[in-house]
């Protein structure tokens, strides 16, 4: 692996620089029986008993990004597209993710929009993409600016932008209490950088579904 690809994979790898020392499954399960007992149940009554086996369990899905790895998912790139170069946007994609600060879900919907160059990627992986990050523990500004890096580097389009509006849960329900508070964020690359017009009609498209 050459310097420029090891750089590139540390980049996008999972959120933690050093290998994760991983527990075993029975320590994670007595992880969540401690945890419901902080809550003030007992694990050992009958609707808790299986409990710690199903949070376990859970946790592998909602927690799924760390093992997926953007480039596999943006590795098949489509040059065949007769000279479109214009936008390629998909808004609305719907995600849910949690917040590294609580461990508490936040939840909303990304937008992405490139000009493409060297060729196109499938929309779905656009979603995909969405997936890995937010299979995470995250932040809202890390996801979208994942997101965005991690298109600018397999596709090297003239220009990536990157929303996600999203109500975070630990500002609802808890602490602040703030229900139906959304957080925007955006992250805008090449064309879109430092350019309003750019930005404008990205913007358009996405609440508007036209300039
Ligand atoms: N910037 C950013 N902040 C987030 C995100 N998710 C949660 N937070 C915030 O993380 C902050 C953590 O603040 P702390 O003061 O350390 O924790 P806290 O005492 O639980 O804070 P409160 O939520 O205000 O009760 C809170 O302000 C949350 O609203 C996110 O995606 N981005
Ligand atoms: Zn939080």
């Amino acid at each position: 692996m050459d310097n420029v690809v090891k750089s590139l994979s540390k980049r996008l790898a999972p959120a933690a620089d050093k290998p994760v020392d991983r527990p075993t499954r029975e320590e994670a399960e007595a992880a969540v029986r401690t945890l419901i007992r902080w809550a003030g149940d007992d694990p050992d009554r009958e609707g808790l008993h299986e409990t710690p086996k199903r949070v376990a369990k859970a946790f592998k899905e909602l927690y799924s990004g760390y093992k997926d790895d953007p480039h596999e998912v943006l590795n098949k790139i489509f040059k065949e597209v007769e000279g479109y170069e214009d936008i390629v946007l998909v808004r609305d994609i719907p995600f849910y993710s949690h917040c590294e600060h609580h461990m508490v879900p936040f939840h909303g919907v990304a937008h992405i929009g490139y000009y493409p160059t060297k060729g196109i990627v499938g929309l779905s992986k656009l979603a995909r993409l969405v997936e890995v990050y937010a299979r995470r523990l995250q932040t809202q500004e890390t996801m979208t600016a994942q997101i965005a890096t991690a298109l600018e580097e397999a596709l090297e389009p003239r220009g990536v932008a990157v929303m996600i509006e999203a109500e975070h849960m630990c500002m609802s329900m808890r602490g602040v209490q703030k229900a139906g508070a959304i957080t925007l964020t955006s992250q805008f690359t090449g064309a879109f950088k430092d350019n309003a017009t750019e930005q404008a009609r990205f913007l358009s498209l996405v609440r508007h579904g036209k300039v």
